[in-house]
C-alpha cells in the first residue's frame, strides 16, 4: 500500500494544463493523417498484391473499399484499383466500363460459373447425398457446396452486404459423412477453378465451408444491399436429370438491381455446347454467354424476349412438378388466350431464362395452394432477367412482385412472365381466371 502522503502529494500536484493533453492528441491525429496521406499517395506505386494483403486484411478497410467500389464513380474505381481484392483484369474491366453494378455483375457471374462446375460434377455423379428437408423438399450435396462457394465469393468481395440463402448447415453439422461428401465436391471444384481464386477467394476447410453456408440467414429484404441465392433451383429436376439453375440476385432497398442465372442444361448458343449464363443489371439489358466460356474473353450477347403482337402466337412454359403449379389452371388460361402450341415443361428458373432467350414467350405459374408463399430466391434473378429482356413479370392478379417483404413473396400469389406487347391482354385473362378459381386477392398482411 502506498503511503498516504504520496497519495496526497499526487492529489495536490498542480494539474496539467488541459491544452497540453489536447496538443498531444492533435499531434497524434496530425501524424496519423500524414501517414494515411502518404499511404494513399504511394499506394498507386505499390504492387497490387502487396496492397491487397496489407489492406484487405483489415475488415474495416474491406467494408470501406466495398462501398467505394460499388459507387461506380470513376474516382472510386481508381481507388478500388489499388485497394480491392481483385485481379488487374477485373479492375480494368470495372474502370473501363464505369457502369453501375459492373463489379457486382462480374463477381456474381464468376461465382455462378464456379458453382456450376460443382453442380455439374454432382449431376453426373452416382452419389448426390440427397436429404429431405423439414418442408419435405430434397437437398443435395450440390445445393450445400454451391452455396458455400457463392457465399465465400460474396464475403470476399462484398463483406458488408447481407445474404438470403435457401440452405443452412443444420443437416451437415449433425452428419459428418455428409459434410465430408460436400467438402470433397467443394475442394474438387476449387482445384478445377484455381484461376478464379484471385477474384473469388477460396474455402480454407470444412469449418469455413459450414460458416459460409450459414451466411444466408438474413430475413430483411427491404433495406440495404441483400443478395438472394438459390444454389440449385429445381432440385427435383436436378435429381430427375432435367433442368436446374443457379440463381443469384442483388436487391438494393428491396429492388432487384442485378440478376444472374446459370443454366447448365439449357441448349447452348448457336448449337454450341450445352449451358448458358444470363445476367442483367437494372436499366442495362440482359446478356447471355456460354456457361463454360472464359467470361472475361467472351463478348456478352444482348438477348430480348420475342415481341409478339397477340398472345395466341405464344408458346408457354410451365413447371414439371404438378405439386408446384396448377397445370389444369394454366391449360385453361392458354386455351382462353387462343394458344394452340402445347406447353413446354421445364424445371427451375430456366423457364425465365428460356423466355428471355426468345425460346418461348409466356411463363405461367398458378398456385396449387393459396397458402403457399413463393420464395424470393426462386424468382429474384429470373424477374430482372425477363424484365431487362423486354418482358413484364406480375402475379396472377396483375400486381407487380413485391421483393421487400422478406424471404418469401407473401404479398403476391402466382407468377406470370410475358412480352410487354401482350401484357395487358395476358394479365386480363389470367386475372379473371384467377379470381374465378381462387377468389379475389387476399388482403395484404402488412
Ligand atoms: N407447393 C409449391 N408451390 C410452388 N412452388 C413450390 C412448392 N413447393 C416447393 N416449391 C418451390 O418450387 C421450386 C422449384 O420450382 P420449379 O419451377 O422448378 O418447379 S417444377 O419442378 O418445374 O414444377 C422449388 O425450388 P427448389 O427447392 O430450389 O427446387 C421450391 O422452392
Ligand atoms: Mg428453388
Amino acid at each position: 500500500m502506498k503511503p498516504s502522503g504520496s497519495i496526497r502529494a499526487a492529489g495536490t500536484r498542480t494539474p496539467r494544463p488541459p491544452e497540453e493533453s489536447s496538443i498531444s492528441i492533435n499531434t497524434i491525429l496530425f501524424w496519423a493523417a500524414v501517414c494515411l496521406g502518404i499511404l494513399f499517395t504511394i499506394a498507386p506505386l505499390l504492387p497490387l498484391r502487396f496492397v491487397d494483403v496489407f489492406l484487405l486484411s483489415t475488415p474495416l478497410f474491406r467494408r470501406v473499399s466495398t462501398s467505394v467500389c460499388s459507387s461506380g464513380l470513376g474516382a472510386g474505381l481508381r481507388v478500388a484499383e489499388r485497394f480491392c481484392s481483385a485481379s488487374h483484369l477485373q479492375v480494368r474491366t470495372m474502370a473501363s466500363s464505369g457502369a453501375p453494378y459492373a463489379w457486382e455483375r462480374r463477381i456474381a457471374e464468376l461465382a455462378v460459373q464456379r458453382a456450376a462446375v460443382l453442380t455439374k460434377a454432382v449431376y453426373t455423379a452416382r452419389v448426390k447425398g440427397t436429404v429431405t428437408k423439414s418442408d419435405k423438399s430434397p437437398v443435395t450435396i450440390a445445393d450445400f457446396g454451391a452455396q458455400a462457394l457463392v457465399f465465400g465469393a460474396l464475403e470476399r468481395n462484398f463483406p458488408a452486404d447481407n445474404i438470403i440463402g435457401e440452405e443452412d448447415s443444420g443437416d451437415l453439422r449433425t452428419n459428418s459423412d455428409l459434410t465430408s461428401l460436400v467438402w470433397d465436391v467443394v475442394s474438387t471444384a476449387l482445384a478445377e477453378t484455381q484461376g478464379l481464386e484471385g477474384d473469388l477467394g477460396t474455402v480454407s476447410g470444412q469449418s469455413q465451408m459450414l460458416e459460409f453456408i450459414d451466411k444466408g440467414a438474413c430475413a430483411n429484404s427491404a433495406t440495404g444491399r441483400v443478395w438472394a441465392l438459390d444454389p440449385v433451383d429445381g432440385t427435383k429436376g436436378f435429381l430427375r436429370g432435367g433442368q436446374y439453375a443457379i440463381a443469384l440476385a442483388l436487391l438494393v432497398d428491396g429492388v432487384v438491381q442485378v440478376g444472374v442465372l446459370g443454366c447448365p442444361n439449357l441448349p447452348g448458343l448457336d448449337g454450341g455446347e450445352e449451358g448458358v449464363i444470363l445476367s442483367a443489371v437494372r436499366g442495362q439489358g440482359t446478356t447471355v454467354k456460354p456457361l463454360s466460356a472464359d467470361l472475361d474473353k467472351t463478348e456478352p450477347r444482348k438477348t430480348t424476349i420475342n415481341a409478339i403482337s397477340s398472345a395466341s402466337e405464344a408458346s408457354f412454359c410451365e413447371g414439371v412438378e404438378s405439386g408446384h403449379s396448377a397445370h389444369d389452371v394454366q391449360a385453361r388460361i392458354a386455351t382462353t388466350l387462343g394458344i394452340t402450341k402445347p406447353s413446354v415443361q421445364l424445371d427451375s428458373q430456366a423457364k425465365y431464362a428460356s423466355i428471355a432467350l426468345g425460346r418461348g414467350e409466356l411463363y405461367l405459374r398458378l398456385p396449387v395452394s393459396m397458402t403457399y408463399e413463393e420464395k424470393i430466391w426462386d424468382h429474384a434473378a429470373g424477374n430482372i432477367i425477363v424484365e431487362e429482356a423486354g418482358g413484364v413479370v406480375a402475379d396472377m392478379y396483375g400486381r407487380p412482385i413485391d421483393f421487400t417483404v422478406g424471404r418469401t413473396l407473401k404479398e403476391n400469389k402466382g407468377m406470370i412472365a410475358m412480352p410487354k406487347q401482350v401484357s395487358e391482354e395476358v394479365m386480363k385473362v389470367v386475372r379473371e381466371i384467377a379470381v374465378e378459381h381462387y377468389g379475389p386477392p387476399p388482403k395484404s398482411s402488412l
